[in-house]
C-alpha cells in the first residue's frame, strides 16, 4: 500500500501583533460617556501618539488599557490578551501628573522598582538617573515637575516592559525638558524592543516622536493610522467652487470651506487626483489633526463646547 500524498501544510494566516486592540469599547461615568464605540487596532513595535483636546477620553482609554478601569461596553486586549492582571508585568505605565512617592528618595524609588518588577534593569535605571543629574538622596517631593517626570519615565523604562503607556508625560515640562524627555524616550525605543503609547494635546510632540497616530475627540476615535500613510493619503484641494456631493466616491471629504467662487476641501483618498481643476497641496500632521477635530466640532450638538480650528 502506498502512502497517501503528503498534504501541503495550510498556511494559517496570523494577525500581526497588536499593542492595543479595542472592540466596541466604551466607558461611562454616571450618565456621561467618556469613551464611545472605540474600535481600534494599534500595531506593536510603534510609537503611538494619542491626541485630543481636554476631556476627549485619552486618560480613560489608557486607564482601560492598563486595567485600572473596567469597560462599560466592549473589550480591550493589550499585547494580545485581555487588559488587566496577567498583562501588567509587561506594561510600564506612567499616569498623568507622573505620580511618585513624595517622601521616598530617588534611590528608594529605584529599590522599590527592583522589588516589584521581575525584569528590572538596575544598571539602566542607575545610568539614567546619573545622566539626568538626579541626586539619589533627593526626596521625590523636592524634585521639580520635569525631574519627577524623568524619574517616573526611568521607572517605566527600567521595568523593561513590552508596552510603555505614558499619559501626557510632557505636559508639565518646559520646551527644552520636553524635547529632552521625548529624545530619551526615542532612545529607549531604539534600544529596547518596545511599543509606546503616549497621549498629548500637542501635535508637535507627536510629530517629533511618534510614527502612529490616534485622534480622539469628544469620546470618539476620529482617525487612526500610520503617520506617513496619513500624510500621503490626505490632501488639500483648492479650485473653483464645487458642491461636496459632486466629489468622486473615493475622495472622502474631511472638511470643506467655500467662498463665492472657490472651494477648499481636505480629503482622504488612496487614489491619484486626476482633476486638473484642483490645486493640490500637501498637509502637515497638524492640518490633518485639526481637520478631524473640526469635523467632530461640526457634528457636535449645540449645547457642547465647539472646538476652535485655527489656521
Ligand atoms: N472619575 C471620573 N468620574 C466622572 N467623570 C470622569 C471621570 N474621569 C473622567 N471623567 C470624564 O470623562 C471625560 C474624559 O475624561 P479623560 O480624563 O479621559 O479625558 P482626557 O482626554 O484624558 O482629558 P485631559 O487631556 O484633560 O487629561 C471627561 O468629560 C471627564 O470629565
Amino acid at each position: 500500500m502506498t502512502a497517501p500524498p503528503a498534504v501541503p501544510p495550510t498556511a494559517v494566516p496570523t494577525a500581526p501583533p497588536t499593542a492595543l486592540s479595542a472592540r466596541g469599547l466604551g466607558k461611562r461615568y454616571g450618565r456621561r460617556w467618556a469613551l464611545t464605540e472605540c474600535t481600534l487596532d494599534v500595531p506593536a513595535g510603534r510609537v503611538v501618539g494619542l491626541v485630543g483636546p481636554n476631556g476627549a477620553g485619552k486618560s480613560t482609554l489608557l486607564n482601560l488599557a492598563v486595567g485600572m478601569l473596567t469597560p462599560t461596553t466592549g473589550s480591550i486586549d493589550v499585547l494580545g490578551a485581555p487588559a488587566g492582571g496577567g498583562q501588567l508585568p509587561k506594561i510600564g505605565f506612567v499616569a498623568q501628573d507622573t505620580p511618585t512617592y513624595a517622601r521616598l528618595s530617588v534611590a528608594d524609588h529605584l529599590r522599590l522598582g527592583a522589588r516589584l518588577n521581575p525584569a528590572w534593569d538596575d544598571s539602566l535605571a542607575q545610568a539614567r538617573i546619573q545622566r539626568l543629574g538626579l541626586d539619589p538622596k533627593q526626596r521625590a517631593g523636592k524634585l521639580s515637575g520635569g525631574q519627577r517626570a524623568q524619574l517616573a519615565l526611568t521607572l517605566g523604562i527600567a521595568k523593561r516592559p513590552e508596552l510603555l503607556i505614558l499619559d501626557e508625560p510632557v505636559a508639565a515640562l518646559d520646551p527644552l525638558a520636553r524635547r529632552e524627555f521625548l529624545q530619551d524616550l526615542m532612545e529607549a525605543v531604539a534600544e529596547q524592543e518596545l511599543s509606546v503609547v503616549l497621549s498629548s494635546h500637542l501635535v508637535s510632540d507627536v510629530e517629533r516622536s511618534c510614527d502612529y497616530l490616534v485622534v480622539l475627540v469628544d469620546s470618539r476615535v476620529q482617525v487612526s493610522g500610520d503617520i506617513e500613510t496619513l500624510l500621503a493619503t490626505h490632501h488639500r484641494l483648492t479650485g473653483p467652487r464645487r458642491d461636496e456631493k459632486s466629489m468622486p466616491q473615493h475622495q472622502h471629504v474631511i472638511s470643506a470651506s467655500h467662498t463665492d467662487r472657490q472651494s477648499t476641501f481636505l480629503i482622504r483618498t488612496d487614489e491619484p487626483i486626476l482633476d486638473s481643476a484642483w490645486t493640490v497641496s500637501q498637509l502637515s500632521l497638524e492640518d490633518v489633526v485639526l481637520a478631524y477635530m473640526g469635523r467632530s466640532a461640526l457634528t457636535q450638538p449645540k449645547d457642547r463646547p465647539v472646538l476652535e480650528v485655527q489656521r
